[in-house]
């Protein structure tokens, strides 16, 4: 039976992700665009805050069950930086261009590159739900300074990993899934649901 979910997100590079990983296993996915849910505040400090507050309000939104993904990177030499903040690193609007250049150009004097992909998953059943089901996925890299590779999105050209001698953008988008932070939230949270 295929079961209904809200992605109580915007951004088109998690949809194409979540909908690869979710769709084979009997989800049916829809964005909350789709029900022209207005992108929630995340005015936390915290993951797990910012991605339980996004699914309530899509779950209210809705009145579906609803997954929300609150996601960064953490760079080890920034004392976790850009971190919870990682979307609006370089200001609003929003920029993905503007963001990877201020996080080459604050790393440029830094000996230590190293940062982790972190990844909170909140499932709720309605927005009231009193037991939302949480997951999480950590995955290690470094920052480059030039940009390799055009699958992925946000901070994926400038993420390195070394073990695979790519960039998390050189990676095909299965490849990714498999070992992302992403992807590895995800698999903790379905089998919580199961
Ligand atoms: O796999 C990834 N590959 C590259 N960059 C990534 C990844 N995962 C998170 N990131 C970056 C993108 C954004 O700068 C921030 C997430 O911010 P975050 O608030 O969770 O998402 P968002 O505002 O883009 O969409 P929404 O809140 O509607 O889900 O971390
Ligand atoms: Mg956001």
């Amino acid at each position: 039976m295929t079961q209904r979910l809200i992605l109580a997100s915007n951004n088109a590079g998690k949809l194409k992700e979540f909908a690869q990983l979710l769709e084979p296993i009997g989800f049916e996915l829809h964005p909350q665009g789709e029900f022209d849910v207005p992108e929630a505040e995340e005015p936390f400090g915290t993951f797990v805050e910012n991605a339980l507050a996004k699914a309530r309000h899509a779950a209210r939104l809705t009145g579906l069950p609803a997954l929300a993904d609150d996601s960064g990177v953490c760079v080890n030499a920034l004392g976790g930086a850009p971190g919870v903040y990682s979307a609006r690193f370089a200001g609003e609007p929003k920029s993905d261009a503007r963001n990877n250049a201020k996080l080459v150009a604050d790393l440029a004097q830094q000996g230590d590159k190293s940062a982790y992909y972190y990844c909170v998953l909140v499932y709720v059943r309605h927005a009231d739900d009193p037991q939302p089901v949480i997951a999480d996925g950590r995955w290690n890299g470094e920052i480059i300074a030039t940009a390799r590779g055009a699958n992925g999105f946000g901070y994926d050209p400038h993420f390195l990993i070394p073990l695979l001698g790519k960039t998390t953008a050189e990676l095909e988008p299965d490849v990714k899934n498999a070992h992302s932070h992403r992807g590895q939230a995800l698999r903790a949270l379905v089998e919580k649901l199961r």
